[in-house]
Order: C-alpha cells, then sequence, then structure tokens
C-alpha cells in the first residue's frame, strides 16, 4: 500500500469505532460484504434499499402471465412492493411524530426506511449500523436525494449510542433485534427516547408455545448469525426497561405471500424454505409491537 492509501485509510478506519465485541466484528464484516441482488435489485426499483420482508397480498394482476418476457422484472417489483409496505406499517405505529423530532432507526441497513420516515414525518432521522459500507451507502442515498441534512447513518453500536437523554420522540428496529441481547437494547432506547415516546420493531421471534427454536429457527440463526428471540423475552426485556406495548400485531399470516412469491423468483438465496416451512408449523412468527416509553 502506498503511503498516501494507507494514510486515508487510517484517516477512514480512525473515524469507526473498534466493535465493542468479537461478534459484533463478525457482524459488522457480514454486512461490509453483503450484495445480495435480492436487495440490490428490489432497491433499484425505486431507490429505496431494504433489509427486512415484505407483507400483504400479492397483486396477481400487476404480475400477470409468468410466460410473459416481462414477468420476472414485475415479480421483484411486487417483492419490493411488499417490502415498503412493511416498513409503512412500522411508521404507522411510530404515532404523532413531527418535523421538528428526532426518530432513531437502530439497525438501519441501506437506510430505506430512514428515507421513508424522513418522507412521511418531515423529520430528523438518525440512524446506526455496524457496517460503514452501510452507512456510506445510506448517506450516498440521502445526499442524492437533498435530504442529507435531515437523514444520517452512522456506524455505532446500538446498544451505546451518542443520543441525549430523553431526546428522540420515536425510534424503531425492523429486523435488527436479533443480533444482540435484548435488554440491552431496550435499557438503551428507554434511555434516549422522551418519555411518552414511541418504539417499534417487527422482528422474526421464537413461539414459546412451540417449546424451544425449531430446526428452522436454528436454520435462520446460521444462515444470517443471529439470535432469534422469543417473543416472551421481548415482553419481559420490555416491562423491564420502562418500554409498555400497547399493541402486538401477529403478521406472520401477512408475510406467508412474500415467501411464497420469493421462492419461486430467480433471486431465492435458500432461506426460503426456513421461512415458509417454521411460520407453516407456528414455531416461527412475524410480529409487530409497539410500545410507549413511560
Ligand atoms: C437485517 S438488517 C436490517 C436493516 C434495516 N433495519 C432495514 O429494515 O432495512 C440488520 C441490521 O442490523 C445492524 N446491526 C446488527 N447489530 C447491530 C448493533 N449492535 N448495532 C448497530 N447495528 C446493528 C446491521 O448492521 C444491519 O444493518
Ligand atoms: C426475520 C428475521 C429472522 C430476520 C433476520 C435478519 C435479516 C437478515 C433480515 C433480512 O435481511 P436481508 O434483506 O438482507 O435478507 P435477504 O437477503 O434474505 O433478503
Ligand atoms: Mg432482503
Amino acid at each position: 500500500m502506498s503511503a498516501t492509501a494507507s494514510a486515508a485509510t487510517s484517516a477512514v478506519t480512525a473515524k469507526i469505532p473498534a466493535p465493542a465485541s468479537p461478534y459484533q466484528g463478525d457482524i459488522a464484516r457480514y454486512w461490509n460484504n453483503e450484495a445480495r441482488p435480492v436487495n440490490l435489485r428490489l432497491g433499484d426499483v425505486d431507490g429505496l434499499y431494504h433489509h427486512h420482508y415484505g407483507i400483504g397480498a400479492v397483486d396477481h394482476a400487476a404480475l400477470g402471465d409468468p410466460a410473459h418476457s416481462e414477468y420476472e422484472k414485475k415479480l421483484i417489483a411486487e417483492l419490493h412492493r411488499l417490502e415498503s409496505a412493511q416498513a409503512e406499517f412500522l411508521l404507522d405505529h411510530l404515532g404523532g411524530v413531527g418535523a421538528d423530532d428526532t426518530l432513531v432507526d437502530a439497525g438501519c441497513g441501506r437506510g430505506g426506511s430512514m428515507v421513508m420516515a424522513h418522507q412521511r414525518f418531515g423529520s430528523r432521522v438518525e440512524g446506526v449500523t455496524l457496517s460503514a459500507t452501510q452507512a456510506d451507502f445510506g448517506n450516498n442515498r440521502a445526499r442524492e436525494l437533498r435530504i442529507d441534512d435531515r437523514v444520517r447513518s452512522r456506524v455505532c453500536n446500538m446498544l451505546d449510542t451518542p443520543f441525549d437523554k430523553g431526546s428522540v420522540a420515536a425510534s424503531w428496529n425492523n429486523e435488527s433485534t436479533m443480533y444482540v441481547d435484548l435488554h440491552d437494547l431496550f435499557a438503551e432506547h428507554s434511555r434516549f427516547l422522551k418519555p411518552g415516546g414511541r418504539y417499534v420493531t417487527i422482528t422474526g421471534c421464537w413461539n414459546p408455545r412451540y417449546g424451544q427454536p425449531s430446526k428452522w429457527v436454528s436454520q435462520i440463526n446460521a444462515h444470517f448469525e443471529c439470535n432469534i428471540h422469543s417473543r416472551r423475552e421481548y415482553l419481559r426485556a420490555m416491562a423491564d426497561n420502562r418500554l409498555v406495548p400497547h399493541t402486538i400485531v401477529d403478521l406472520t399470516s401477512d408475510t406467508l405471500p412474500y415467501w411464497e412469491l420469493r421462492a419461486t423468483s430467480s433471486l431465492v438465496t435458500g432461506i426460503e424454505e426456513a421461512f415458509i416451512e417454521s411460520y407453516r408449523d407456528g414455531s416461527f412468527q412475524y410480529v409487530l409491537i409497539a410500545a410507549d416509553r413511560v
């Protein structure tokens, strides 16, 4: 490496905090290296890049004839529409957010939900991710949209953020809670949320009624290097951290059409069967939980 390149690299890395644990280093690496077509090609549809799944009924009329040359393109647009519908549903539960408020997206990925939140509420949106690649991607998109003064991603551990105590009107985790201890996570949201503020998560959780994590849940954990929690753990950790759920929605039947459609596409990644089978056998649930910070 040349002296100039080395200086430039260390200038960049100097701004990136060291991972808080070896596990967080693994997760940072995972997302820095992620470039799956199922995420990038869907994001290319309208410039909103998501790393979460979809909800709602498939619009078969819009998809048309599978034999048609444009079918795959329409299928990608349809999967993306369902993923954006999921983010809209999360934002529907943030409560009365205004343009003067600050929102926090914990585990923000490439920033699709942050852009949607800003476009809906006009508010400032702060995102944290372990991945420098994702933070750069989100900040570049915000710059292209000329909203970079209001929407910002940073490399930061969501368990230890720089946001002031009681400074945030609403915060969320969209499919990012399975990478952290829930007690630590909710203690941090509870710290930076204003009393009366709102917390929302959409997540996959194992179902205590099933008994223990099924083989499909274990397969999902291995695939993403994550640790899916049980529904019971969510409620207990919230209760212990002044987060009182006021809405819980079981989205399992609403997300199955997305998975069944995705399983027929050319963009399959191999994890489709585990989601479909675990949702069908009741061992895994897709839920939204919205809570008040009291
Ligand atoms: C599946 S992606 C979800 C991204 C985004 N919420 C979305 O809906 O598109 C999981 C995200 O969680 C982030 N993440 C995992 N552990 C984290 C931690 N301790 N602190 C901050 N971000 C974390 C990853 O960097 C990644 O961006
Ligand atoms: C509901 C659960 C358990 C989610 C685990 C977290 C996760 C990896 C979400 C989707 O990310 P992605 O959009 O990058 O995944 P994919 O490439 O499969 O679309
Ligand atoms: Mg995806």
